[in-house]
């Protein structure tokens, strides 16, 4: 699927009021996407209501049409477009399927694959094919699965289990993966674990394991929906083989895109409020608060809304271990680039096989500016310096446009090369960041 929006540039308004802002964020990345596999193999019709809408969530939706769901736009409740009913098939093969740069597809889709009665063949963009797939490939042919692969990444082809040659049925039992690389490994056999004739047991073994609440969610949206899934040992999980019952669901927003807009509060003072934050999630942007705070801001969760303050001026430094919560990091490191103390972000070291290699990306980026960060064995630490405006490349990853928003607020004139790379998983970006620094008076911001 083309990027629609490719290398749209624009220069990041710079902040020149305190913020006073409520914004609604759209659906979430890891909970639409989860939800929607899990409704393309489930045991009824399902309904998600205020899905994301987005470049990674159509992937997904195109992935499980190809793979014999039905899925249909119905009248939406939401400010972000139409909700989605999902009416599951029996998996078919014979497709081809584009991954854009959508991890959770990349990873995801081919397990569900297995299932087929065909050959499936797995693509994606030009970055998509150096990012970390081995371990798909590894654990498919554990599973006594076919999979045809030249290397260790995309492009390959899945031969699902019930078509010619095939074992009629995944055994699934007891396997081992590495998931240094992405906690999306483990999500995606445990999501479709339950469609194994005997389960699955999985073991990690590896030298870390990241993004471990991303881990926790899929176990919970599985059991939402009355599978029998749970975490059995540190780095071992079991989901039990049976039916997934269908489930209709709202969505609760992206609550790590809530990111940016909670660090402009740090770099530019003030108060935002955004709307719909839930009370209990296992949405890993539920830590901002925390990783918010030593750099000043305060948090108070109210009435269904988060609402986070900040007094504005100096950004003290900090150092954070980020492992669990590795998508955030970029936000964090935009403002280690503002701050008056050296930030350093650690336990990142696998976010080099992200959308793009991001702590290159940052280094590179915050060096334009002529700022000073330096990479780490598994991080990046960002020395304070004096930054002045020029080129932000986004290196078709969301989160460095959206990073660069954040420099862009207090540096004038940082040009991002291409904010249609914020389609990934916010398409709405640019208007929301308009809309939040416009505040109630509406001049809070020079473009
Ligand atoms: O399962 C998911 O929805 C995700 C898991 C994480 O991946 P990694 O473990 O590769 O960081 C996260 O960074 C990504 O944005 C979404
Ligand atoms: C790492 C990310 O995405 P993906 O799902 O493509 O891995 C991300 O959104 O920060």
């Amino acid at each position: 699927m083309p990027n629609p929006d490719h290398s749209r540039p624009w220069t990041a308004p710079t902040a020149t009021s305190r913020l006073d802002a409520r914004v609604q964020l759209p659906g979430s990345k890891s909970l639409t996407n989860r939800a929607l596999l899990l409704a393309a193999l489930a045991d009824g019709g399902s309904t998600l209501h205020r899905p994301l809408r987005s470049r990674d969530s159509r992937i997904m939706v195109e992935g499980l049409r190809s793979l014999g769901a039905t899925i249909r736009e119905t009248p939406g409740d939401g400010r972000f477009g139409p909700d989605l009913a999902v009416t599951p098939g029996p998996i078919r093969g014979g497709s081809s399927i584009d991954c854009g740069l959508a991890g959770t597809a990349m990873r995801f889709l081919p397990i569900v694959a297995a299932l087929g009665d065909g050959p499936v063949a797995f693509d994606g963009d030009p970055h998509a094919r150096e990012r970390p797939m081995a371990e798909t490939i590894a654990s498919l042919r554990a599973l006594g699965v076919r999979v045809d692969a030249d290397e260790p990444r995309l492009p390959f082809t899945v031969h699902g289990a019930r078509g010619p040659g095939g074992t009629g049925s995944v055994r699934g039992g007891e396997i081992e993966i590495d998931a240094s690389a992405s906690s999306q490994f483990v999500s995606a056999l445990l999501l479709v674990g339950a469609r194994f004739d005997e389960g699955l047991t999985l073991h990690h073994r590896g030298e870390r394991l990241p993004s471990l609440p991303h881990i926790e969610m899929t176990l919970e949206a599985l059991r939402q929906r009355g599978v029998d899934a749970r975490r059995v040992g540190d780095a071992s999980w079991r989901v039990e083989p049976g039916p997934i019952a269908a489930l209709d669901e709202r969505i609760e927003p992206d609550l790590s895109n809530a990111a940016p807009f909670l660090a402009a509060v740090v770099a530019v003072g003030g108060r935002v409020v955004l709307d719909g934050w839930p009370r209990e999630t296992t949405q890993v942007g539920a830590l901002l608060p925390q990783l918010l705070e030593p750099f000043g801001a305060t948090s108070r969760l109210a009435d269904g809304c988060l609402e986070v303050e900040a007094v504005g001026g100096a950004i003290p430094g900090a150092s954070l271990d980020m492992h669990a919560a590795g998508e955030l990091a970029p936000t964090i490191v935009a403002l280690g680039a503002l701050a008056s103390g050296p930030v350093e972000v650690t336990g990142i070291g696998h976010i080099r096989g992200h959308e793009t290699d991001r702590i290159r990306a940052l280094v590179d980026d915050i060096a334009a500016l002529g700022g000073r960060a330096q990479s780490l064995p598994d991080g990046i630490r960002v020395e304070p310096a004096p930054l002045a405006g020029g080129a932000w490349r986004a290196f078709d990853d969301h989160r460095i446009a959206t990073a660069g928003a954040v420099v862009g607020l207090r540096v004038p004139g940082v040009e991002v090369d291409d904010i249609g790379a914020t389609a990934k998983t916010i398409p709405e970006f640019p208007e929301l960041w308009a809309g939040m620094l416009a505040g109630p008076g509406g001049e809070g911001a020079t473009a």
